[in-house]
């Protein structure tokens, strides 16, 4: 259950307009080598740079897995709201508060960082995936027990990660990345690699709002930080993604059970020197259903210094960012609010002209 106050439920209420469906591109990950994967990674490539945003089939995760999870995970958010708030340590529980900052949505989930050991919860307090510098030294192993449920989400993490470890592999064939090809996946892989594993669960809008009443957000608009995201959910509708050009008009994801999704996060559009779009993206709750999913996210290892890979800058380009590290962009982004800009203060261009205007004793 998630439980708001009258004057925060105001602060999540969206007019009720439901915006059109999105030209999902899909991407068959299980295409076999040769003219038939070649187009493939075309489509991958393409589909990053106009939307940020793909559905991938042929993923190799099983089915079955992963609507165990799903059922196991929807089990544990009907449970009696005292018993979730216990499982906070074992499980990353947490309810309405999206990152440290104020930012509320109609949504409980759990919260787990990826370590070679398996899934280990990331303590509520500071719970986000967005870039915050408490979780920035990785995550410590809890001698918590385990049970069937974190058994079953450290199995679907595993196989999820090894998809998104080939999604990256078809990326940097469709990049052209030539020899350096591994460099992509290899971000998400490591042991040391910051991933981590969200489960949303989104109830219907509450009763009491009455018909008519406007839409409620389950999660904010926002960018991820990490290289990739791979979400599934549970058929129900509720994601939108912004469409390119200006005003970023919303588009609804028409829900699928059996595919994934995957949104280019910040990293990746810092690695592709914003050929990528990382992709905004929202989930408004207007259903008379629940909403689970289940995302994964690809981070890479905090001390990986993130920068345009060489080969994409090509003849004489410059590039768009200036390096950094995993852990510099966690630790800035870890006061902003969920929907802002956290790439921007990375941007050359933008920081030259701050220089300039400093310089010119006109910046404050
Ligand atoms: O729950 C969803 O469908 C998307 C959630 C999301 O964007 C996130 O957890 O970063
Ligand atoms: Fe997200």
């Amino acid at each position: 259950m998630v439980v708001l106050a009258k004057g925060e439920l105001e602060q999540i209420a969206l007019p009720a307009a439901r915006p059109p469906a999105a030209d999902v591109r899909s991407v068959d990950l299980s295409a076999p080598a040769g003219p038939a994967r070649e187009a493939a990674a075309r489509a991958l490539v393409a589909a990053c740079e106009e939307h940020g945003f793909f559905r991938v089939t042929g993923h190799g995760v099983p089915v079955e897995l992963a609507r165990a999870a799903e059922a196991a995970a929807a089990g544990f958010f009907a449970r009696p709201q005292g018993e979730k708030e216990e499982e906070a340590p074992t499980l990353g529980y947490g309810s309405k508060s999206i990152g440290g900052n104020g930012d509320l949505g109609w949504v409980e989930y759990l919260l787990l960082g990826v370590t070679p050991a398996g899934a280990v919860p990331v303590a509520s307090a500071s719970s986000s995936t967005l870039p915050c510098a408490a979780v920035a030294g990785g995550y410590s192993s809890s001698s918590a027990p385990t049970g069937p449920l974190r058994d079953l989400l450290d199995e679907y993490t595993v196989a999820v990660r090894r998809m998104a470890c080939a999604v990256l592999e078809l990326m940097a064939e469709g990049l052209g990345l030539g020899a350096g090809a591994g460099a992509l996946a290899r971000l998400v892989t490591r042991d040391d690699s910051d991933c981590m594993l969200r489960v949303n669960h989104y109830p219907p809008r509450p009763d009491q709002l009455g018909l008519g009443a406007p839409n409620l957000t389950g999660f904010g608009a926002h960018t991820d930080p990490q290289v990739i995201s791979v979400l599934r959910s549970n058929g129900t509708s509720g994601l939108e993604i912004a469409l390119p050009g200006a005003g970023g008009a919303w588009a609804s994801v028409p829900p699928d059970r059996d595919a994934f999704f995957v949104n280019v996060g910040d990293t990746l559009q810092v690695l592709t020197n914003g050929r990528f779009r990382s992709v905004r993206h929202r989930v408004v709750v207007n259903s008379e259903r629940s909403r689970v999913s289940m995302v994964f996210f690809g981070g890479p290892p905090p001390g990986e210094r993130l920068a345009p890979l060489p080969q994409l800058l090509g003849d004489g380009r410059r590039s768009r960012y200036r390096e950094f590290t995993w852990t510099e962009f966690k630790a800035s982004g870890c006061r902003t609010r969920l929907g802002e800009d956290r790439l921007s203060r990375f941007e050359i261009a933008s920081s030259k002209i701050r220089e300039s205007l400093a310089d010119e004793g006109m910046a404050q």
